[in-house]
C-alpha cells in the first residue's frame, strides 16, 4: 500500500522564515508561487527576462526579479521553467550561487533522473509533482481543495527533505487531498508513460480519430463534434466522481453492452503492446534522448503537429461551437 500523507502530516514550520525562489512563472510557476504565497510562504519570482511571465508576475502582485538573483537571496529553489531549459538555468544561473545546506525542488524528475543535473551532494534535492496542470493546482486550491501529488527525496542531506517536501506540497495545497511517496525514477517514468499513451496523447488522438471516422463516413461535423468530443468531459467527469462502475451505471444499457464489447474490440492487445513499447522507451532513456535532440533542433514536431491541429476541421469546428458549449456550463 502506498505511503500517503495528508494535512494532519505536514507541517509549514520546516520552511517558514526561508525564501524560496520559484523559476519560471508559467504553467505550474504561476500556480504554486500564487498558493505558497497565499499560504503565508516568503515567495520571490526569478525570470530570466522582462516578458509576458514578468508582467503576469507583476499583475499578481509579485516584485520579479532575474534569475540570478532570485538563488542568491533564497533558501529553496524550485525549479519551474520547462522540462528542457533547466538543465540551462540550472548551469548557469543556480550552479554558481549554490551554498550548503539549499535545497533544490522540482515539480517533475526528468532532469534527475536522467543525470540532466547533478547537483553536489551539499544540498537537498526532492520532488513536489502535482498530478494535473496548473491552472487546476490554481483553481483548486483557492476553491479550498488542492490537487494530489507525489512526493520523492534524491538527496537528503539535511536530513529534514521530507518534512520540507511535505511542507511545500502543503503550501500549494496538495496535502488536503493527500500525496504520496514515490522516487523520482517512478515519477519520471510514469508521468512520461501516462502523458503520451493516456492523458495528452491517446485521448487527444481517440477523439479525433472517432470525429474522423464519423466524419469521413457522411455525418455532420457538428453531430461529430459533440459526441466524440465535448461529451468526453462529462463521461470523464462521472468516471472521475465515481469510477468507471459508477459511469457505466449512468448510461443506457445499450451504451453499456456496446461499449463493454466494442471498446475492447477497438482498444486492443495491440493497442495495448505499442503502449507497452512506448513505456519501454521512456524506461530505457530513448525517448529522453529523442525529446532532448527534437528540443535542440527547435522543436521542429511540435510547431508542426500545433499547426496541423490548428488547422483541423474538429479543432475548428470546436471553436465555432465554442460560444454554444459555454452557454451550456453551469453558471456557478
Ligand atoms: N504544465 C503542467 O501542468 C505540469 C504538471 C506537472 C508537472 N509539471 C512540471 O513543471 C515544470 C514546469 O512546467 P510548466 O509546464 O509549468 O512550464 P511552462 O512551459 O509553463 O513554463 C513557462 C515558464 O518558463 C519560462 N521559460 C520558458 N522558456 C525559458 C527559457 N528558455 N529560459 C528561461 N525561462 C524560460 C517562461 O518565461 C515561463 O515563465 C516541468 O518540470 C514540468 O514537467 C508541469
Ligand atoms: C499535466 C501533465 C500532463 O500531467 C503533466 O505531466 C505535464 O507534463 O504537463
Ligand atoms: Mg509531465
Ligand atoms: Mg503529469
Amino acid at each position: 500500500m502506498a505511503k500517503i500523507y495528508t494535512e494532519k502530516d505536514a507541517s509549514l514550520d520546516p520552511i517558514k522564515g526561508k525564501r524560496i525562489a520559484v523559476l519560471g512563472y508559467g504553467s505550474q510557476g504561476r500556480a504554486w508561487a500564487l498558493n505558497l504565497r497565499d499560504s503565508g510562504l516568503d515567495v520571490v519570482v526569478g525570470l530570466e527576462r522582462q516578458g509576458n511571465s514578468w508582467k503576469q508576475a507583476e499583475a499578481d502582485g509579485f516584485k520579479p526579479v532575474l534569475t540570478e538573483d532570485a538563488v542568491k537571496q533564497s533558501d529553496i529553489v524550485i525549479f519551474l521553467v520547462p522540462d528542457m531549459v533547466q538543465r540551462y538555468v540550472y548551469r548557469e544561473r543556480v550552479q554558481p550561487h549554490l551554498r550548503e545546506g539549499m535545497d533544490l525542488v522540482f515539480a517533475h524528475g526528468f532532469n534527475i533522473h536522467y543525470k540532466l543535473i547533478e547537483p553536489p551532494k551539499t544540498v537537498d534535492v526532492y520532488m513536489v509533482a502535482p498530478k494535473g496542470p496548473g491552472p487546476t493546482v490554481r483553481e483548486y486550491f483557492v476553491h479550498g481543495g488542492g490537487v494530489p501529488a507525489l512526493v520523492a527525496i534524491h538527496q537528503n542531506y539535511s536530513g529534514k527533505a521530507l518534512e520540507k517536501a511535505l511542507a511545500i506540497a502543503k503550501g500549494i495545497g496538495a496535502t488536503r487531498p493527500g500525496v504520496i511517496e514515490t522516487t523520482f525514477k517512478e515519477e519520471t517514468e510514469t508521468d512520461l508513460i501516462g502523458e503520451q499513451v493516456d492523458l495528452v496523447g491517446g485521448i487527444m488522438e481517440l477523439m479525433r480519430s472517432a470525429f474522423q471516422t464519423l466524419v469521413e463516413m457522411g455525418y455532420q461535423p457538428e453531430v461529430a463534434y459533440f459526441e466524440t468530443i465535448n461529451e468526453m468531459k462529462m463521461i470523464v467527469d462521472i468516471i472521475h466522481n465515481k469510477g468507471f462502475y459508477g459511469m457505466l451505471k449512468a448510461v443506457s444499457d445499450t451504451a453499456k453492452y456496446g461499449g463493454i464489447t466494442v471498446g475492447k474490440y477497438v482498444i486492443n492487445e495491440d493497442v495495448k503492446r505499442r503502449m507497452r513499447e512506448a513505456a519501454e522507451k521512456v524506461r530505457n532513456g530513448k525517448f529522453a534522448e529523442e525529446w532532448i535532440e527534437e528540443y535542440n533542433r527547435g522543436s521542429p514536431t511540435i510547431k508542426q503537429a500545433l499547426q496541423e491541429i490548428q488547422n483541423s476541421l474538429e479543432e475548428k469546428i470546436g471553436n465555432q461551437l465554442r460560444e454554444m458549449i459555454e452557454r451550456g456550463k453551469p453558471k456557478s
